[in-house]
């Protein structure tokens, strides 16, 4: 049974009793004696791990609070979910928040307070928030009582987003919360983007904590381009000093995207093959198998350059292409990034393809265009679907294409990262293969991010038997069959690391700069131009165009080629 997705609601179908899973504590995270509880690994001034059970951390700046060591026991943090009455406050944060609480993985003490325009008591967003809480299905035990203790701890205070008093009443309120604690306080900003700078503004002069840290997530998208992205960032910082600025791109808080680099800086087998001498190009894949349905007004300002590849594909490749860090430190990996980042050439028009969804009929049911949104203006040329090929000039992908294709109302479900290697020259067994092309004959890895995560080696084999066959098999780790326990939501790693004050996985503010250099020259063709997008049917495998440009590198996608 594949693990991802599901929950246990109390009062479901009951699976077999089985023993609590042994839970898995991120590198920056160690077992406390009992192996139940994730403690962090506090960092010293020298930015070694040191292990911690206090929520301690390195001083924000004079702008927000000191930094006096708490005494034992006497920290606590306060949560404030801004846009409380949001979707993805409702889908994601507080879900997260909770299998956080179940996992004992919340500090002690601890307050959860949603904050929107909205009016509501306290028990009206219990109410609201019982509706999404689950358990995962193998850590059952105690669910009902666990969701009813972690739902005593939210609290609800309506405001203005821009309201200095509104945020000073809610100081007001999270202060009784803190009965005297030294009090830590997370800000998760869920709302629309162009309400941030007002929220920081408000929360950071009147709900700062006065003795412990303020941190702020905020969510994307962070500007449209370069210029909006960089004044973003000038505004927060008015109010922000960098380290209280956590951005979050949920794709970095996914199981196997952080075992990207475990995968290459902790087996020999891969890391001396990560270059241009063996790998002939790289391909990131996300496809999704709805449309914008319901989020079309705030995406057709977007489009699925900004929504998808500038951060969560682009973060990815930063992972996979970047040298080895110099140790697992968040500032040495982000260093790392950046220089890959800096090093990438910046996307050609010709290097692009732009498509969109049009309606479709399909088994008696009809699916709709993306411009049958009603909260689409008619005749938006906004991309649902692009793919694109990007180049780092450097010595070690000098020359390889890194493939990128991203669409919304496409076949399948899927993100992905597929690394083709070069063919072996001179293969001996060339024409042994059962098939024609050459291509079969290449290894090829295969992380799947999600669905039913897995890492696949596609190598050749001889088929059993007197003859000598070759086919295409696959050394397959599929993590439903191999690890037990459901794997944790993207949201629920990053929370625990703001919490703690782990930014590895957040994105710094000369990341998003070097990310938006990339994407801003073509973003600006595109709708200076307006290129119109080619049209695909709604359920299909996208635009045709995506074929011809990987084409012109000699690669064929492989998730066209074959279907694993
Ligand atoms: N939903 C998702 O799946 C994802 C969302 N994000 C990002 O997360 C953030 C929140 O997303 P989501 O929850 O979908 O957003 P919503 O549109 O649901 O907005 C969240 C809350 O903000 C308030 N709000 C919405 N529009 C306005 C407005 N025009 N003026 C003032 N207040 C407004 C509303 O609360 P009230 O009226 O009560 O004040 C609303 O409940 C956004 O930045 C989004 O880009 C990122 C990835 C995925
Ligand atoms: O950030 C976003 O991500 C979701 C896809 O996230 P996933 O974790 O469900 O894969 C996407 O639907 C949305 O458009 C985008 O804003």
């Amino acid at each position: 049974m594949a693990a991802t997705g599901l929950r246990f609601r109390p009062g479901t179908f009951l699976y077999p009793r089985r023993a609590k899973p042994h839970h898995h504590c991120s590198p920056q995270r160690v077992h406390d004696a009992r192996g139940r509880r994730c403690l962090p690994m506090a960092k010293s001034t020298n930015g070694r791990p040191q292990i911690s059970a206090s929520f301690r951390d390195v001083a924000i700046d004079g702008k927000a609070s000191g930094d006096g060591p708490p005494e034992q026991g006497g920290a606590t943090v306060s949560i404030t979910v801004v846009g409380a009455s949001g979707d993805l406050a409702k889908k994601k944060i507080f879900p997260a928040l909770f299998a956080l609480f179940y996992e004992d993985c919340l500090p002690e003490h601890f307050t959860v307070f949603g904050y929107a325009r909205s009016k509501m008591s306290d028990e009206e967003l219990r109410n609201m928030i019982s509706l999404t809480l689950t358990c995962r299905i193998d850590q059952r035990e105690n669910c009902s009582d666990k969701m009813e203790k972690f739902l005593k701890r939210c609290f609800y205070h309506s405001g203005q987003y821009n309201s200095e008093e509104g945020f000073s009443e809610l100081d007001r309120k999270l202060k009784e919360k803190e009965s005297g604690k030294v009090p830590n306080r997370l800000f998760y900003l869920s709302i629309p983007p162009n309400l941030f700078v007002d929220v920081v503004r408000s929360a950071s002069r009147t709900a700062s904590s006065q003795d412990g840290w303020t941190r702020f997530i905020v969510e994307k998208p962070f500007g449209r381009d370069s210029e909006s992205s960089g004044e973003l960032t000038r505004s927060l910082k008015k109010y922000l000093a960098e380290e209280q600025i956590f951005r979050i791109d949920h794709y970095l808080g996914k199981e196997l995207v952080e075992n990207l680099s475990v995968l290459r800086f902790s087996n020999l087998v891969f890391e001396p093959l990560w270059s241009r001498n063996y790998i002939r190009n790289v391909q990131l894949i996300f496809s999704e198998d709805f449309g914008t349905e319901g989020r079309g007004g705030y995406f057709d300002n977007y489009g699925i350059i900004r929504d998808i590849m500038q951060n969560h594909l682009l973060q990815i490749l930063a992972l996979f292409a970047m040298e080895t860090p110099v140790s697992l430190d968040a500032e040495d990996i982000r260093n790392e990034k950046v220089k890959v980042l800096r090093s990438m050439r910046k996307l050609r028009l010709e290097d692009v393809v732009v498509g969109q969804y049009k309606g479709h009929a399909k088994g008696g049911k009809t699916y709709p265009a993306y411009v049958d949104d009603p909260t689409v203006p008619a005749g938006s040329l906004t991309p649902t679907f692009a793919a694109a090929a990007l180049f780092i000039d450097n010595a070690r992908w000098d020359g390889v294409p890194f493939l990128m294709k991203a669409g919304k109302a496409l076949h399948t479900r899927r993100a992905e990262i597929r690394v083709q290697f070069r063919r072996v020259p001179g293969n001996l067994y060339r024409r042994r293969s059962s098939g024609t092309e050459l291509d079969k004959a290449a290894n090829e890895l295969v992380l799947r991010v999600q669905p039913d995560e897995a890492i696949y080696l596609k190598i050749n084999n001889k088929v059993p038997g007197l003859g000598m066959r070759l086919d295409s098999s696959e050394l397959n780790l599929l993590y439903s069959e191999r690890y037990r326990g459901e794997i944790p939501d993207a949201y629920e790693r990053l929370l625990l690391d703001a919490i703690e004050g782990e930014r590895r996985l957040f994105i710094r503010s000369d990341e998003l700069d070097a990310a938006w250099a990339i994407f801003t020259p073509v973003l600006r063709e595109l709708e200076g131009r307006r290129v119109a997008p080619e049209l695909y049917p709604y359920g299909s495998r996208g635009p045709v165009g995506a074929h011809y440009l990987a084409a012109n590198y000699n690669v064929r996608w492989g998730d066209i080629s074959s279907d694993t």
